[in-house]
């Protein structure tokens, strides 16, 4: 038997390949004083040059791929190694302390980290992380352990990481990498984000398996059950090929569904919308048969770079995605930012309850002008598509009226510059606290729709860190709890006329999508890669029999009754 290993089955689909090994941790570095100093400049010029050349690459890639706006921060890290405070230092360091390159390297960048890190400005404090990342670079290069080759890679391959950092996965290519595998993370980490949007298996949080793996070794990625085989024996490698090719057949033959309507045997539709972080994932949903975005996560325009976006780059991206999705609804959601969504260059203040603290809609009406240029943004592209604008967060009814305020303030602006954006643009927020779930009845009133966010709604609702692995057997989505706030939720909504989606994991879960249903849910948004699955198990589904099915499953006393229950309705 190979080498098993667990984890959290983060995007699904499997895979067998050899394993590449992103950045086998850079080796600790010693101080050496029997150097020729003159051998140490040359291969510091060497390590220089190719630092340069590949951030050049990385630049045009992202600049392709995902715009200028994300392709910005590598210029930041060009002008590093044009920086005489940065180059100059290392180059004196080893001048006049005779020591070894790698050496001089790292203690320079740790004097000018410690530097910038006691700065009160925010964005000198965010230089010292750019340096970091550039002095990695360039010990990668001397050491010849660089992340560089991920650019470069010629034959299929299964990345190992610690981590993947939003750098690495920009420059990937779906056709080589078949699948991720990495220490750490969750479900809703930015690889398992990514992996799921670009459609290849992952399995994530697997402790160190990092340090398990040799390169070149054959392992199998079981994205569906979050398993991972080292070394597997031919006979393990035969049945995954044939898992293989059954997964393929089926995702050839869910084609067939591709254009066709979400519709029950009994005449009920419902709208299946996909989950993006940016233009670059519209196409998975697009192949999938997405009816629209659901989830526009628009905190992922914020990350990596060193300032937020300006009103034009959000522009470009809120347009080219409503002009791509060509008339089918876009729901964009402003900035979610704290919580696990890092942004540093916001200077949010460190807290001891990141998730309960200050995030989302709170720092948006608390930095009016960072609200007001995503929401001219949004309005602007709204010109060009048809675009939904939805909060996040909201836990009362002042939030909304501030929020609608700010917009109102907005358009009020575009109108007097003669700026074109739809007046009739529909407005709606995430019902992910259960204190807005509760008062759902309250909130339809305010607004045109709801979104129901099952990662937070989870979390909150059971006090479950959705991050923490000692406590994933509480985070329950099946818990009578969480149906019965749906529940809340969709009857809150329909009272008042407004449609109600969920946009969070749950929606896309073969589980729960009966009940789902039968509770009334009009609009299910997922990552792409889940769609033709849920369009195909509900248009074999009477909305009758799930309508009974959610009665029942409102009565359970636990998750494993409500699971019992779903098994055996499905099995009838
Ligand atoms: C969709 C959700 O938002 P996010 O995962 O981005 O917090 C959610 O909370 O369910
Ligand atoms: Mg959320």
């Amino acid at each position: 038997m190979g080498r098993r290993y667990h984890g959290v089955a983060a995007s699904d689909g499997i895979a067998i390949a050899p394993v590449f090994v992103v950045n086998a941790a850079v080796k600790n570095v010693e101080k050496r004083e029997d150097v020729t100093v003159e051998q140490e400049l040359s291969k510091l010029e060497d390590a220089i040059a190719r630092t340069k050349a590949e951030l050049q690459q990385l630049y045009e890639t992202a600049n392709q791929k995902l715009g200028a706006s994300h392709a910005q921060i590598f210029v930041a890290h060009l002008q590093i190694l044009d920086d005489p405070e940065f180059v100059g230092a290392i180059q004196s360091t080893m001048q006049t302390e005779h020591v070894n390159v790698e050496y001089a390297l790292t203690s320079v960048t740790s004097q000018l980290v410690a530097i910038f890190e006691q700065m009160d400005d925010e964005y000198m404090r965010q230089r010292s992380s750019d340096i970091k990342d550039v002095s990695q670079r360039v010990l990668g290069h001397l050491q010849g352990t660089s992340r560089a080759s991920l650019a470069a890679l010629e034959e299929p391959v299964i990345l190992v990481a610690e981590d993947l950092t939003p750098s690495d996965t920009v420059v990937l290519d779906k056709n080589l990498v078949h699948a991720f595998v990495t220490d750490v993370g969750g479900r809703t980490s930015h690889s398992a984000i990514m992996a799921r949007s670009l459609g290849i298996p992952a399995v994530v949080g697997l402790g160190e398996i990092s340090q398990a793996v040799e390169p070149g070794m054959t392992v199998i990625v079981n994205g569906l059950d979050g398993e991972v085989i080292v070394d597997p024996t031919p006979d393990e490698l035969a049945m995954y090929r044939r898992r293989m090719e059954e997964d393929a057949n089926q995702r050839q033959q869910l084609q067939a569904l591709r254009f066709e309507p979400t519709v029950t045997t009994d005449g009920h539709q419902v709208e299946l919308a996909g989950n993006i972080g940016g233009p670059a994932d519209v196409d998975n949903v697009q192949e999938n048969g997405g009816e629209g975005i659901g989830l526009f996560r628009s905190e992922f325009l914020y990350m990596n770079r060193n300032a937020a976006p300006t009103e034009e780059e959000q522009f470009q991206a809120y347009r080219e995605v409503a002009e791509r999705m060509a008339g089918k609804p876009v729901v964009i959601r402003t900035l979610d930012v704290g919580g696990d969504k890092e942004i540093p260059y916001l200077d949010l203040p460190k807290e001891s309850n990141p998730f309960l603290g200050y995030r989302a809609i709170r720092v948006c009406l608390d930095t009016p002008e960072l609200f007001k240029t995503q929401l001219r943004a949004i309005l602007r592209a709204s010109h060009y598509g048809h675009i939904k604008l939805m909060f996040p967060m909201i836990s009362n009814v002042m939030e909304i009226r501030q929020a609608k305020q700010l917009l109102k303030a907005v358009q009020s602006e575009l109108r007097d510059a003669s700026i074109p954006f739809d007046e009739q643009m529909e407005i709606g927020i995430m019902v992910e606290i259960p204190a807005s779930a509760v008062i759902a009845d309250v909130l339809a009133q305010e607004v045109d729709f709801f979104s129901i966010g099952t990662n937070d709604l989870i979390q909150y609702t059971m006090a479950c860190d959705r991050m923490n692995d000692r406590i994933t057997h509480l985070y329950q989505p099946y818990h009578p709890a969480i149906l019965r706030l749906v529940k809340m939720v969709v009857n809150g909504a329909h009272q008042h006329g407004k449609w109600v989606g969920m946009c969070g994991e749950m929606a896309g879960d073969l589980t729960a999508v009966p009940i789902l249903l039968g509770l009334g849910l009009d609009e299910f948004s997922m990552s792409g890669g889940s769609i033709l699955r849920v369009r195909q198990l509900i248009r074999d589904l009477s909305y009758e029999r799930a309508q009974a099915l959610a009665d029942e499953a409102l009565k359970q006393d636990s998750q494993q009754a409500v699971e019992e229950l779903v098994a055996k309705w499905s099995s009838h």
